[in-house]
């Protein structure tokens, strides 16, 4: 088939978008068709958030039967045949010259995306002991600073820290990852004879706030002495910030040659971080600093390509060398089980998995779903359809009458908040009840999209008169009307995923939108000058990453969609931390990703 008619087939089956097109016709002039739909299938897995394009067999765990055909049917077409053959020598190389496509261990790459990952893996492949402390005094800080009934896997976390320069502290929520990160701060304040530059950084601005407000909490509850508190980093900011990369223009200030100034990074939530900047990272820190790297790699990866943290810490479940071991034995006298132990020192010696969960202590049902989730199998979740989990009733929706009984119950779980409103009640005391309760949509479109179900509790509280029919709910803003922003805004000290509520001020009765910040003070907005925000009674899941709520409700599509992954729902659900109402729309056998379609609706205890 000509690359003409191939390309005008896949844009006329609306299978791909004109600039992946495009982009392909921009690398292959001479419009080979088997050169272009090379390189569009192996852009579209970009685009999908993959680092390459296997070309083996196992080609459905890497693509779901729904989407992508034309790549199966791309990597069908290659399989009889060699792919370093069907393309020429300038379109694709084994990496040691730069061409478009690199093929490497059986998979596709663009350069680029080729070059970032070999940079990253050549990085962290061999772990490097640090030999900066005499292991006495390691042993004596850590003895001071964790009581004997500590738990052991956060006390190895803290050790491997100071033995590795680079680590990776991975738990889902309420795992102490934070609490570790507070005594790994408070070792090295006391490792070191000389100030030392600790570093703090998050992906988001959201999650960076998040670690700023954990710690100086933490920090309250750790026994540190004045001195001590006063050289304690309290402040963390984002990858883009620290890396002085300009996020409207993706270009980098800081200059080649320049390096980050400080002797220890410790980044949050770095399941987020995506493979280009964790290459600019990486070239950025001075030889002699250490990398510590936490975060939930079952939770939601970066937009961008790439899924590190998983792919470096998936397979690893605290074994470690037999010298780790010997020196954790020392260092906090902890016995690695021989069975946990390995002759072979690699990189697993440098990852902590934190297990035990300390949040969902008051409802251990969340805990046993997000697990549930995670091991993705069919046979467990009978119990949850049956009601068998405390705290999670269960109903099947299956007609246009029980959707609006589910919006119905949806808005009925803001009464509260209008109560409050009505009376008149102070207003953090009015913000705090509405962020005791969130909806989390998967998708903003369609039915169980964001937009329709703001609409349509809009709509069901009007019928209920919280708001007032004379309002225009298509282009109004009323009194109570929770808005979360879209695009952050310096000038305004406005993050992208910030929630507010319109309110009349008190002085002039003027409709404006308050903010309530992680120091608890309020950020007053007049509406005219916001600009990028929507309606939210209910937001998409990805923007709830890193926050959390006593009580959710999750809603998924009731189609497939590929953002229906079984890292989806379990981030929905460990945002939660009370009880459930299960309101299942329409339920698929488990497949390698979960299409249990189903709302999450919820009840007050
Ligand atoms: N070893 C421990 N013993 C008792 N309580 C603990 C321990 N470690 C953490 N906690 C408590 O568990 C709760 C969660 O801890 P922390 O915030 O450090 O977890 P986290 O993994 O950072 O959570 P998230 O990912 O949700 O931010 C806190 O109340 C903390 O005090």
């Amino acid at each position: 088939m000509k690359t003409n008619k191939l390309l005008k087939y896949i844009k006329k089956n609306n299978i791909i978008n004109t600039t992946n097109a495009q982009f392909a016709l921009s690398i292959n002039k001479k419009e080979e068709p088997i050169t272009t739909l090379a390189i569009i299938c192996v852009h579209q897995a970009i685009i999908d958030g993959h680092v390459c394009l296997p070309i083996n067999e196992n080609k459905k765990l890497f693509y779901s039967k729904y989407n992508n055909t034309f790549i199966i049917h791309f990597l069908k077409y290659i399989k009889t045949k060699k792919i370093e053959n069907l393309l020429n020598k300038n379109i694709i190389g084994n990496g040691s010259y730069p061409t478009p496509l690199v093929l490497f261990k059986n998979s596709l790459y663009l350069y680029k995306t080729w070059k970032s990952e070999q940079s990253i893996s050549n990085y962290f492949k061999n772990p490097t002991q640090e030999k900066k402390y005499t292991p006495y005094k390691i042993k004596k800080v850590l003895t001071k600073i964790f009581n004997q009934k500590f738990c052991n896997l956060q006390k190895i976390a803290v050790a491997i820290s100071i033995l590795y320069k680079n680590t990776f502290i991975i738990g889902g929520p309420g795992t102490g990852k934070t609490t570790v990160v507070s005594k790994i701060i408070l070792s090295f304040i006391r490792l070191s004879e000389k100030f030392i530059k600790i570093k703090l950084a998050a992906p988001t601005g959201k999650a960076a706030i998040r670690l700023t407000e954990s710690l100086k909490h933490n920090l309250k509850r750790l026994d540190i002495t004045t001195q001590e508190k006063l050289i304690f980093p309290s402040k963390t900011i984002t990858l883009h910030k620290l890396l002085k990369i300009n996020s409207k223009f993706q270009e980098k200030i800081l200059q080649d040659n320049e390096l980050l100034d400080l002797d220890i990074l410790i980044i949050d939530e770095s399941s987020m971080i995506d493979i280009y900047i964790m290459e600019q990272l990486i070239k950025k820190l001075p030889k002699h600093s250490k990398l510590i790297l936490i975060g939930d790699f079952n939770q939601l990866p970066s937009i961008q390509p790439g899924n590190i943290l998983k792919d470096i810490c998936q397979h690893a479940n605290n074994k470690y060398s037999i010298k780790t071991a010997k020196i954790l034995k020392y260092f906090i006298n902890y016995e690695v089980p021989i069975s946990n132990c390995s002759t072979d020192s690699n990189l697993k010696d440098n990852i902590c998995i934190l297990k035990k969960n300390y949040r969902f202590i008051q409802a251990p049902h969340i805990k046993i779903l997000s697990q549930l989730i995670l091991k993705n199998n069919d046979k467990n979740h009978k119990k949850l359809f049956n009601n068998s989990y405390k705290n999670v009733i269960y109903n099947e929706i299956y007609n246009i009458c029980s959707y609006e009984n589910m919006i119905n119950t949806l808005t009925n779980n803001y009464e509260n908040y209008w109560q409050a409103i009505y009376n008149k009640k102070e207003l953090k005391q009015i913000i705090y009840i509405f962020n005791k309760y969130r909806i989390l949509c998967a998708v903003n479109k369609g039915l169980f999209g964001t937009n329709r179900i703001n609409k349509n509790i809009e709509l069901n509280m009007q019928h209920k008169k919280y708001i007032h029919n004379n309002i225009n709910l298509n282009n109004s803003l009323y009194v109570g009307k929770p808005i979360l922003i879209t695009k952050s805004n310096k000038a305004l000290k406005l993050l992208n995923g910030d929630i507010g509520i319109l309110m009349l001020d008190d002085v002039n009765q003027h409709l404006k939108a308050f903010f309530l910040l992680p120091n608890n003070s309020i950020n007053i907005i007049p509406v005219q000058l916001l600009t990028h925000y929507q309606t939210a009674w209910c937001m998409t899941i990805h923007k709830s990453q890193g926050s959390e709520f006593n009580t959710i409700a999750i809603i998924l599509p009731n189609k497939y969609s590929k953002l229906c992954t079984k890292e989806l729902i379990y981030t929905a659900i460990t945002r939660a931390k009370k009880k459930f109402l299960y309101i299942v729309v329409k339920r698929y056998s488990l497949k390698r990703q979960i299409h249990l379609h189903f709302v999450l609706a919820i009840y007050h205890n």
